[in-house]
């Protein structure tokens, strides 16, 4: 059995644990039945004694597999992974919605999407990553009585995400314990105003609007300033002609999206300014999860 998920950027400049897109860089696993438990890594990770030891998919599809099935078996697990770990596009959140859906899987047990979601909530409470990361495209979510409510919209392909990958981890977890407790009305309102404008750009494909929309007053500034090349990042995308640039979920990644003829010099100009950083040029992602026997 293959699983496959893609990565994810979150907030989206205003939408902060609202807002979310799928990218086509994936993290794919392929799960047999074996004798010994065994694990195998490449690509991102592999590196990390973690993920071999301490693997967070493993011990998440065995609490799932063990409950489902109610017995014990092992098995080999081949991980190939494309998403960089704690760089703000949704690694965590890739791990629990892969190890949920293939504990399912291997089990014959048929789990649709919307359950999926709810499920995945009980690892990461925000719905930003989770959403887009099972439904792939552009999605708008909030949480309501333990359930993911959504709206979600494919995105086409005359669009490219363009990320900038610094090689600092920045830590989900660390990074909100970074934001203030309280907000004035202003930057609330703020806020309120452009996520809706933002989402609205998307739906109705008003491609021109998101520059404007995509502001932000409730986290960017707040994290960014810990990296301040990052605000040069995002300048220098801007005036290359990316429609918007955002720092993806709660960083170190810089995420932004233009137009497909516009997407190899922004690229170009973004790896002359900044070598040191990884800039990768991606299609979007309209599928999310994919399990295939
Ligand atoms: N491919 C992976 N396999 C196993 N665990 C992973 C993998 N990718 C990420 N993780 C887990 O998720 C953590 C990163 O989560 P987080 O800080 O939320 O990063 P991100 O911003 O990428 O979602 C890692 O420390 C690790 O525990
Ligand atoms: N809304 C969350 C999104 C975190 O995304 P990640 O890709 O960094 O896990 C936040 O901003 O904290």
């Amino acid at each position: 059995m293959r699983i496959s998920v893609p990565a994810t950027s979150a907030n989206l400049g205003p939408g902060f644990d609202t807002l979310g897109l799928a990218i086509s860089l994936h993290n794919q696993v392929i799960i047999r039945p074996s004798k010994f438990h065994s694990v195998s890594l490449r690509g991102e990770g592999s590196n990390n004694p973690v993920l071999k030891d301490n693997n967070m998919f493993i011990a998440i599809f065995n609490d799932f597999y063990h409950n489902l099935s109610k017995r014990k078996r092992h098995f080999r697990f081949e991980f190939t992974n494309e998403v960089p770990l704690s760089r703000g596009l949704g690694s965590s959140s890739a791990v629990i919605v892969s190890a949920i859906a293939s504990a399912y899987a291997i089990e014959g047990i048929k789990l649709d999407k919307q359950k999926l979601l709810n499920l995945a909530l009980a690892y990461e409470n925000h719905p930003d990553n989770i959403t887009p990361a099972v439904m792939g495209g552009f999605n708008v979510a909030t949480v309501q009585d333990n359930e993911v409510k959504f709206i979600r919209k494919t995105l086409p392909k005359s669009l490219k995400a363009i990320v900038v990958i610094p090689n600092r981890p920045i830590s989900t977890q660390l990074a909100r314990k970074a934001l203030p407790f309280k907000y004035s009305k202003e930057d609330t309102v703020f806020n309120i105003s452009h996520s809706s404008l933002l989402t609205a750009a998307f739906m109705t494909e008003n491609w021109d609007m998101l520059r404007a929309a995509s502001l932000d007053k409730v986290h960017q500034k707040y994290r960014m300033k810990q990296m301040p090349e990052l605000f040069d990042v995002q300048k220098t995308a801007l005036k290359s002609g990316a429609l918007m640039s955002t720092l993806s979920g709660s960083g170190s990644t810089l995420f932004s999206m233009s137009h497909r003829d516009d997407a190899q010099r922004i690229e170009a100009e973004l790896k002359k300014r900044f070598p040191h950083f990884k800039v990768i040029s991606r299609n979007f992602d309209n599928d999310g999860v994919r399990v295939e026997d």
